[in-house]
This record gives C-alpha cells, structure tokens and sequence, in this order.
C-alpha cells in the first residue's frame, strides 16, 4: 500500500482522531459478535503505548441523522474497556462541548468514544463543516476502519483532508492480503461466489474473471446461470433480466480459459422452511413446483476438490440458505474445504464470514476480512474513498 502507516506518525503525547468500525451485531443492548471491536485493538494499543491520546470514532447502523437510542455505542464502549482491560470515556454527544471538555481532561494513553457519528445528518453527506469539527478534536488522524472504507463519509473521508492522515493495522493488513491477491496471486487461484442475487455480484464477477483460474459459483445466484444453460430451475431464485448477461460471463470465461463452475446438483425443498420436503436432483431435474436451496453432494465433493488443489482462494457469499440447518450443508462443506486447503484462503466478510464463524472453522482460515460491502468493492477493483483519502507514502 503506498499510503501513510502509523508507523509514518509519531503520536507521542499528541491527539489522534482514529475511525473504527465498530459496526458490530447487537441482540437486547449487548454486543453479540465482537469480532471487529478485537481486530481494532492492535492499532488502539499502539497508539496508547507510543503515549497519544485516542478519540476514536465509529458508526453503529443506520440513524440516519437522528439520535437513535438503541444505536448508543455504550455497549460498545463497556465491550472496548473490557477487552482492553481498562476504563475508558465514552460521550453522548458526537462533538461539541461535551466533547471538548471530555478531551481536555485525557492524559497520554487515555482513550475516548464519541457518540455514534451517524447520528449526526452531516456524517453521511460527508459535510465539510462536520469534518472540520472532527479535524479540531486532534493533531492526526487515522482511518482502521476498513469495513466502511467504501464510504465517502466526513469521518472516514472528508477529515482525512484536513489532518495528516494514515492507515491504521488493520486497514494496512485488509489492503495488503487483498490487494496481493488480486494483483499477484498464487496459482491455481479459485474465487468462490455465493448468494441471492446476480445483480449484487455483477461487478466482482466481470473482475475475477479478467484474473482467476477457476469461479465456483454457488447459492441463489447460480440458477439464473442454469437458466441460462436451458435447464428448467423450478421456484428457485431467477433474475430473468440478468439471463443474457450470465450467458456473456460464461462466454467470457471460454475465452479467458477460466474453468467456470456451476453445481451439477441440488437440495431442493417444496417449501422454503426448516421442516420443508426435501430432495437431492441433478441439476437439470428441478421439478416445476420446487426450490433450489442448496447445492448437492455431488457439486459439494467437486468444489471441495478444486479448492485442495488451489493455491489461493477467495470466497464471497453462501452456497445456500445457511441460516436453515436443513440448507446449510453445502455452505459448511465448502467452508470445512476450505479449513483443510493448504492454499492460502480468504473470507471476503459479510455472510460468508458469518458462516465461517457459525461452522466453527474461522481460526482456520488465513484471513476473514471485517469488511463485507468494502471487501467485495475492493473485489471490484473500485478505489476505497476511505483509502483514496489518505497520504501517500
Ligand atoms: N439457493 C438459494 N435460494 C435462496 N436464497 C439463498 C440461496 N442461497 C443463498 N441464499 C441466501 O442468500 C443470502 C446471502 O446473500 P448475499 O448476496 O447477501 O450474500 P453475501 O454477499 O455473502 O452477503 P453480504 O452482503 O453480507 O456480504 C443468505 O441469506 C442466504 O440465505
Ligand atoms: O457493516 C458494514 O458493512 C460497514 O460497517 C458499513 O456499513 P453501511 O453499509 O451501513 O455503510
């Protein structure tokens, strides 16, 4: 990355504005996965043990400009003091003088929260005036939120022009495992892509092309592209517009020589339930009035073989509805698969991570990315706004 690091910074006794993503679960005002809050801790660490003082900054859903109770980060703030092992400030106010006054009582070390930035309208329409108001509270900033790097946001964009400004740990680590695999993989390199919808992956599917050696495809998306094979598909999901443009990617991958994979086989179900009926038929044998709702055992032992040959894998999106214990077999094999490659494997956040996480196979995994929209932008080849806007090295 030729961006500015924290190691570009020298924080000593200075205020540094660090955006996280503390855009975790939450169930009844706790916390249910804290798995972004750990991945900021080594850059929140270090800037506590090099003596800056820390005004960190993040958003918790969607507000939409409006103070939201529920969206309060306090649970998160008791969250980040317990896994940090010391108190910490946490405001109600996302700037003002709460906050200025909150500031000029830090000592080097210390640590502050401010209140969910969206709660603030300015935050989303990156205002200029909002940044500036972040800009004030400090002598640098730095951006570890990878996860909403996508957005050109005031906290994660527009103060980045006002202040010097680098990458934090976490965000260097996102870019380097990401950007290393797209831009010199290793090779057999395999890209998985899973979900509901063709619309939603158009774009890292046209990129993986131009650079994988095989595209597994799996999940609801994959039966517009049996459509598109001629092959009846029942009740399951079917993007009838995008039937033209899944025959092109197929075309594509002819003439690129990638080995473009489609399951030969499904679960399907005449309901779309836990206590459903349910079958394993090849995949040109969906009968009219049932559903597809996860690959069979035959596409599951094949995308298993491809992924232990591989030398490098992505993976981004379910193979079915892994919610449903009954359709959630083919997305667990491939995740198991993955857990027992020798190649380098990479969660490309949002379900997927999820899923990784629920099966237990997480720790085996070389990286699971925190971002799920930022990933799969990066997978893109979009630039990150929140990326763009930091100093060049
Ligand atoms: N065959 C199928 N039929 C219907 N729904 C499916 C099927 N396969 C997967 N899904 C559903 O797709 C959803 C995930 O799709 P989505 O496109 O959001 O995936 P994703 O890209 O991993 O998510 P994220 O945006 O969080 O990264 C899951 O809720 C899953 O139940
Ligand atoms: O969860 C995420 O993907 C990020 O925190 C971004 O959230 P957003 O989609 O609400 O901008």
């Amino acid at each position: 990355m030729n961006k500015k690091t924290l190691q570009d910074l020298n924080v000593k006794g200075k205020k540094v504005f660090c955006r996280v993503d503390f855009n975790v679960p939450m169930k009844n005002g706790k916390v249910t996965d804290d798995t972004r809050i750990k991945a900021a801790l080594p850059t929140i660490n270090y800037l506590t043990d090099q003596g800056a003082i820390v005004i960190l900054a993040s958003h918790l859903g969607r507000p939409k400009g409006q103070v939201v109770e529920e969206l309060r980060l306090d649970a998160v703030a008791s969250r980040l003091s317990e896994l940090l092992g010391k108190d910490i400030v946490k405001t109600d106010a996302v700037y003002g003088s709460e906050v200025n006054e909150a500031i000029s009582q830090l000592s080097d070390g210390d640590i502050l929260l401010i209140e969910n930035v969206r709660f603030e309208a300015g935050e989303t329409n990156n205002d200029p005036e909002l940044a500036q108001a972040f800009a004030d509270m400090a002598d640098y900033y730095v951006n570890d939120a990878f996860g909403a790097a996508h957005r050109a946001h005031a906290s994660t964009a527009g103060v980045a022009e006002k202040l010097p400004a680098a990458a934090g740990y976490l965000m260097e680590k996102e870019i380097a495992v990401l950007g290393k695999a797209l831009a010199d993989p290793e090779r057999p390199f395999t890209a998985i892509i899973g979900g509901a919808k063709v619309k939603d992956k158009i774009n890292v599917i046209d990129n993986l092309l131009d650079k994988v050696d095989n595209l597994i495809i799996g999940g609801g998306l994959g039966y517009t592209f049996i459509k598109a094979q001629g092959h009846e598909i029942g009740k399951s999901l079917l993007e009838e517009d995008k039937i033209e443009l899944a025959k092109e990617f197929m075309k594509k991958a002819e003439e690129k020589g990638v080995n473009f994979v489609l399951p030969v086989d499904a679960v399907v179900a005449d309901d779309f339930s836990e206590t459903a009926n349910t079958k394993i038929v090849d995949i040109d044998q969906i009968p009219a009035d049932w559903e597809a709702l996860d690959i069979g055992p035959k596409s599951r032992e094949k995308y298993s073989q491809i992924i232990a040959e591989s030398k490098l894998v992505i993976w981004n999106g379910p193979m079915g509805v892994f919610e449903l214990n009954a359709f959630a077999g083919g997305t667990r094999e491939v995740a198991e698969a993955l857990a027992n490659t020798e190649a380098y494997t990479v969660i490309g956040g949002g379900d997927s991570a999820a899923a990784v996480e629920k099966f237990g196979f997480a720790e085996d995994m070389d990286h699971v990315s925190t971002g799920g929209g930022a990933s799969l932008e990066f997978m893109e080849g979009k630039t990150l706004p929140g990326v763009d806007a930091l100093n060049d090295k």
